[in-house]
């Protein structure tokens, strides 16, 4: 298991995006839009891992509910796992709650899911896959 990305909640990409480019001397490698999660994504290579700037693409997104609530910040952190369904059962074992059980099609061809904040500690919880790896 590894850091794979670092989810951060943006109001604007554009002005984001800009920011980002500055901080890391680099632009974005690729921008992705998921309508089932209500999201435009724009990742970021930082070594092992990436940082995955998200903005709403609806008012009923998760992250504009999240950005209403908490404005701009640190939205979720993402674990790199090599079997996402290997996974979910060991960490429902170990009392950890799930949002939803079944791994659906996230951003930058994985595959995602979550666990709830209340079982964390308060941190939003997202684990993902290789799509290809299954
Ligand atoms: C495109 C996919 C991409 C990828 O990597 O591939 C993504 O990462 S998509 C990211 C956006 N999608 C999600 O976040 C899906 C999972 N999130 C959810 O299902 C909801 O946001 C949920 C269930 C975490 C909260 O939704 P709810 O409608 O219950 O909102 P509330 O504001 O009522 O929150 C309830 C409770 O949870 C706390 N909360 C909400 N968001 C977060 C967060 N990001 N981190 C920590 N805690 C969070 C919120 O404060 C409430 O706590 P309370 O003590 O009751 O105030
Ligand atoms: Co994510």
């Amino acid at each position: 298991m590894k850091i794979e990305h670092l989810g951060i909640a943006v109001k604007s990409l554009e002005t984001s995006d800009d920011l980002f480019a500055r901080l890391l001397g680099k632009g974005n490698y690729k921008k992705e839009s998921v309508e089932r999660e209500g999201v435009t994504t724009s990742f970021y290579e930082l070594g092992e891992s990436k940082i995955e700037l998200l903005e709403a693409t609806n008012p009923e997104s998760p992250i504009a509910k999240f950005l209403d609530k908490r404005g701009e910040g640190i939205h979720h952190i993402a674990f790199g796992v090599e079997n996402i369904y290997t996974e979910i059962e060991r960490l429902k074992k170990a009392g950890f709650i799930f949002i939803s059980e079944e791994p659906k099609d996230g951003a930058d061809n994985k595959l995602i899911v979550f666990l709830h904040p209340k079982s964390t500690n308060g941190i939003l919880i997202e684990l993902c896959q290789e799509k290809n790896a299954v």
